[in-house]
């Protein structure tokens, strides 16, 4: 729980400001008791008036004091409470904004939506009702004890009897509760996990008429989070009781005591009530703190997995910063040199070197298997083969979305590993084979892509992506808004959007992953026209399940169960690679 540790320099003076008040609370409700047994033993038991009136007026003065002191700390708790809880969400966003896709796989998506929200709100509760008993607990418990103690040392026996009796339960509390309100948290992330699958995939669950299917799956998980909650609160249920039992068998004790004390004259009526009033307030204030233990339990439980968010190794954030944009020259064509008969920086470069390619935690055999190829700089480089055989894999290895498991990747030269991942991201564009669009407008869909670019470039890019046609149509054009994820448009109409965004960010790179499939075909050549236009010295990574799309690219990769077998021009692969034979034959009916 070492990322709290990052919170404590900016919140500790509020904290201890509404500690302040809270003592100065604490103060006030320890005087009190004193002051009735005063009331009623001096100024009861004399007749005095006078002093009743005065001592009256004083407790009310006190009780004020107490009052404001209390508003005030309330306040700053709330505001404390929530700043943090803020940051904290906003760090935790942050975190998994900077995760490689290693780490994030490390985890459900659903459950890192619980981690934001509910475990955020878990551990902001608990420094909320930290401010509301730190100190006071402690000072009210030891106070109370203590001016029992003064008032009648023999009756603060009793109190030194239950009081540890009522701190074992509240560690029995703290001890059998912290593992259930974990499992309870686990329950909540597999019930949003089902929510969060059925909302992404509510069109196929209503194609199928599986909605029972699903809500029964989702009452399973539903039962499951209540099932574990009953379970949890069941089993600290006890011990709440238990100390109030504890505490008012106390009480009982000092009532039967105190009441022979009375009656054999050696005890006063005030100092009784007084010491009952301590003890009252001890149980109050061990109610008080069974009640944040409870919130501890689980805060802690949250605090962990919000830690295990903070705590995830990347192992992307661990190797070395991008260099290779201010590399030697000499070094530059050296290693430009390697494998290509130009020398020099070359941006657009892309080398596979012996790449084999495992995703972490998978076992099995290598998703990719010894792959070496090189594209330079302003080739459309075509990439074809079976499903599954590994080339939207291939490909999420140039924008380093995952570090290689043998060999080397490099880009523009120099192996990814020592490039800044960030940095490496700007220089390539990807439009990927699930398309995804964002709540908005087409424009700003479009610009996303490039913050800097002006609406005309966005229109240029659309017009370049035969997304322009379509766009114009609505009523209001650019300005009309994308539903979530694009839900008003279709596929085809989504992936030239996609391409357009893609487009206006002028990369070095850019990787097309199947992403005309939902085009037809003559919308697809007057793309690909235009982006022979556009690619100038950009190097296009086309990855299409149609021969035609990559019949006329510059070279073609042919990947089969994880491993290139063959790669070419399209002459060359019919001629001498038996798999892009057979694809042809499949596809165009006819012998290659
Ligand atoms: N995140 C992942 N974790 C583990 N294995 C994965 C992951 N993504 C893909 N795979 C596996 O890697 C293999 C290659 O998948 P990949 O998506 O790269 O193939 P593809 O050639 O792009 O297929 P398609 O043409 O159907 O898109 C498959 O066997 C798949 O099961």
């Amino acid at each position: 729980m070492h990322f709290l540790k990052k919170y404590i320099p900016k919140y500790w003076k509020n904290f201890t400001v509404a500690v302040l008040f809270l003592t100065a609370e604490s103060l006030c409700e320890l005087a009190l008791p004193t002051l009735m047994a005063l009331i009623i033993d001096v100024g009861v038991a004399n007749r005095d008036l006078s002093y009743v009136l005065r001592m009256g007026g004083f407790m009310l003065l006190i009780t004020a004091v107490g009052a404001i002191a209390a508003s005030v700390r309330n306040i700053l708790a709330s505001r404390v409470s929530q700043a943090f809880g803020t940051e904290l969400r906003s760090d935790l966003f942050a975190r998994i904004g900077q995760m490689s896709f290693t780490s994030l796989d490390r985890f459900e998506r659903a459950s890192l939506i619980t981690r934001m929200t509910n475990d955020v709100t878990q551990v902001q509760n608990f420094i909320n009702g930290l401010m509301r008993v730190f100190v006071k607990a402690p000072l009210i418990c030891i106070g109370s004890i203590i001016l029992a103690a003064r008032l009648d040392p023999g009756l603060a026996r009793i109190l030194y009897i239950i009081v540890p009796v009522v701190a074992l339960f509240l560690a029995l509390n703290m001890k059998i509760g912290f593992t259930r309100f974990t499992l309870v948290q686990k329950a909540l992330d597999r019930m949003n996990s089902v929510m969060r699958e059925y909302l992404s995939g509510v069109r196929v669950v209503k194609a199928f008429n599986r909605f029972d299917y699903e809500q029964e799956k989702f009452n399973n998980a539903n039962l499951e989070y209540q099932a574990g909650s009953i379970h949890a609160m069941r089993a600290t249920s006890v011990f709440n009781p238990a100390s109030a039992l504890t505490v008012n068998l106390g009480i009982i004790a000092v009532l039967w005591l105190g009441g022979l004390g009375v009656q054999a004259g050696d005890q006063q009526v005030g100092v009784v009530m007084a010491f009952i009033n301590y003890t009252t307030q001890i149980l109050f204030t061990l109610m008080l703190i069974s009640m944040v233990v409870n919130l501890f339990i689980r805060a802690r439980a949250s605090a962990v997995r919000i830690s295990e968010v903070f705590a995830q190794a990347d192992p992307m954030e661990s190797s070395e910063p991008e260099r290779e944009l201010k590399r030697e020259p000499e070094q530059v064509s050296e290693q430009g040199k390697a494998g290509s008969l130009e020398a020099g920086y070359e941006r657009g470069r892309i080398d596979f070197e012996e790449v084999s390619f495992s995703y972490p935690g998978a076992s099995g055999e290598p998703v990719l298997r010894q792959i070496s190829f090189t594209c330079l700089p302003g080739q459309t480089v075509g990439m074809i083969g079976s499903t599954g055989s590994g080339k939207s894999t291939l490909v999420s290895l140039i924008p380093r979305f995952y570090d290689v498991t043998s060999g080397r990747v490099k880009i523009g030269g120099v192996d990814v590993n020592a490039q800044d991942p960030q940095a490496l991201r700007e220089r390539i564009a990807i439009v990927p084979q699930k398309t995804m669009l964002f709540t908005g407008t087409f424009m700003e869909n479009i610009r996303w892509g490039n913050e800097k670019a002006d609406e005309a470039e966005a229109a240029h890019y659309a017009r370049m992506a035969e997304a322009d046609g379509f766009i114009t149509s609505f009523p209001e054009g650019y300005d009309t808004v994308v539903g979530q994820r694009g839900v008003n448009l279709s596929g085809g109409q989504k992936q030239r959007v996609s391409i357009a965004r893609a487009l206006i960010r002028k990369p070095d790179i850019l990787i097309l992953d199947d992403c005309t499939s939902a085009v037809d075909v003559a919308t697809e050549g007057r793309i690909k026209t235009a982006l022979k236009a556009y690619a100038g010295g950009v190097t296009c990574l086309l990855i299409a399940q149609r021969i035609s799309s990559v019949a006329d690219a510059d070279h073609i990769i042919v990947m089969d169960e994880g491993a290139i077998a063959g790669q070419g021009t399209h002459e060359h692969l019919l001629r001498t690679c038996r798999v892009y034979q057979e694809i042809y034959r499949s596809q165009l009916g006819k012998e290659a």
